[in-house]
């Protein structure tokens, strides 16, 4: 089976998990994208929601399916979050923002009764960080901000480059105006001592480790769909 189909896969499983009436956050990514499709086909045949989406990629996307749209201003509490993941760990911690939407896919998320992740195979890993952490920054300071994060990898034992993505020329600019530092870690033992670390750092806005957020995982592999929940 194609990767393509097997995130397909996980995504029309989640799609099975939407109810008339719910509140939804919508993710981010080709994953994602495959949800909003199978989502929207729903919603014309008569299903009921209203959603957020985490980025104006996704919120393109929902608008041209039909999925009516609102915003957390008006609709501040959601019940349920699909989306995609860059990594996935087996306590269900993620690295996210390998797409660089990591900020609202993170609000959105926290906003919601529940995180359900779709992915495929490739996605799921023993220990996090061979995909490099996404770190969203302001552009004021960024020098200082890269010495003050790289200070809180040495004080974690950490070893490994900060790239700014798009290069120093071209750097690529996330929906909120900002830049993002991809961390090439190798490996990360700590992902909760360094998700602490790397929010106190003024210039960070957020980075893409989600703990504590996704309930479960629909990951789809050669033979279908599992469910992966969180093993402490
Ligand atoms: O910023 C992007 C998001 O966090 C995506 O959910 C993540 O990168 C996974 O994307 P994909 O489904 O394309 O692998």
């Amino acid at each position: 089976m194609m990767s393509e189909d097997m995130k397909r896969l996980a995504a029309e499983r989640a799609v099975a998990d939407v109810t008339s009436g719910m509140k939804l956050g919508i993710g981010t990514g080709s994953t994602a994208e495959h949800f909003v499709r199978a989502l929207g086909a729903r919603v014309r045949e008569g299903l009921q929601v209203i959603g957020v989406p985490t980025s104006e990629r996704t919120r393109a996307l929902a608008e041209a399916e039909g999925i009516p749209l609102t915003t957390l201003e008006e609709t501040p509490a959601l019940d349920l979050t699909v989306d995609g993941a860059d990594e996935i760990d087996p306590a269900l911690s993620l690295i996210k923002g390998g797409g660089g939407a990591h900020l609202r896919e993170k609000i959105v998320a926290a906003a919601s009764t529940r995180m359900i992740v779709i992915a495929d195979s490739s996605k799921c890993v023993e220990t996090l960080g061979k995909f490099p952490l996404p770190i969203e920054v302001v552009p004021f300071g960024l020098g200082a901000t890269r010495i003050a994060i790289g200070k809180v990898f040495a004080d974690l034992g950490l070893s490994g480059d900060l790239r700014m993505r798009g290069g120093a020329e071209h750097p690529f600019v996330t929906d909120g105006g900002h830049y993002i530092l991809d961390a090439h870690l190798g490996a990360i033992p700590d992902p909760q001592a360094l998700a602490a670390a790397l929010v106190a750092v003024p210039g960070v806005v957020e980075h893409g480790l989600f703990i504590g957020l996704a309930a479960k995982a629909y990951v789809a592999g050669p033979d279908g769909v599992f469910e992966m929940t969180a093993r402490a």
